[in-house]
């Protein structure tokens, strides 16, 4: 028997999504644990990578963790995985204002999954990324930069979507789906 997989994170709205895209037929049993990890500096691969490792640590076990990223392509990737700090502040009305002067909305959500079986073992990143624009905000407020983000293609932006259809083509979706075929394979 494969030991549990601990999935840290401070942020309850990930564990929800991570939980309705696992599913119930992923092999192996995830608990999950409330640590707010440091924000770490970095590119998005580092960060993801260092903090694995810190929960790792603390956590003494297979570990998974996650690290969000909104990527404006006007600003060269920025905030990129800053973007915790510009949404407080700010707020989704004031990350749409901020891209008014460039004129290109365009933006990436990235959602890095880093996974290690235990301290001092390699960590594997799985990368999931949706290309959208960000908007003046529409829908429900209860999730981070949601209503300012509009996947392209879509007419909705993700916090008026319902939750199925968000978790069947966010940057989360698609990051978890490359884990959880990670995971299958290794229990073949
Ligand atoms: O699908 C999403 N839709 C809207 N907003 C989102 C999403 N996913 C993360 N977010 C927000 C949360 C945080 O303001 C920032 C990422 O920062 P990030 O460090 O990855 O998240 P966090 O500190 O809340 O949780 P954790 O303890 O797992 O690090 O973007
Ligand atoms: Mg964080």
């Amino acid at each position: 028997m494969s030991k549990p997989i601990t999935f840290v994170t401070g942020n309850a709205k990930k564990l929800e999504e991570v939980i309705a895209i696992l599913g119930s037929s992923f092999p192996r049993h995830l608990i999950a644990k409330k640590i707010d990890l440091p924000e770490l500096q970095g590119d998005i691969d580092e960060i993801a990578r260092k903090k694995c490792q810190e929960a790792s640590r603390q956590v003494q076990g297979p570990v998974l963790v996650e690290d969000t990223a909104l990527c404006f392509n006007a600003m060269k990737g920025l905030p990129g995985p800053y973007i915790k700090w510009f949404l407080d502040k700010l707020g989704p009305e004031g990350l749409w204002r901020m891209l008014e002067g460039f004129r290109d909305y365009s933006a990436q959500a990235v959602c890095t999954f880093a996974f290690t079986e235990g301290e001092n073992q390699e960590v594997l990143l799985f990368h999931g990324r949706t290309d959208g624009d960000i908007v003046s905000p529409r829908g429900p407020r209860d999730f981070g930069w949601d209503p300012c983000f509009q996947p392209t293609g879509y007419t909705q932006t993700y916090a008026e979507m319902p939750k199925e259809e968000k978790n069947k083509i966010s940057h989360r979706y698609r990051s978890v789906d490359l884990f959880r075929e990670y995971i299958l394979a290794q229990n073949q």
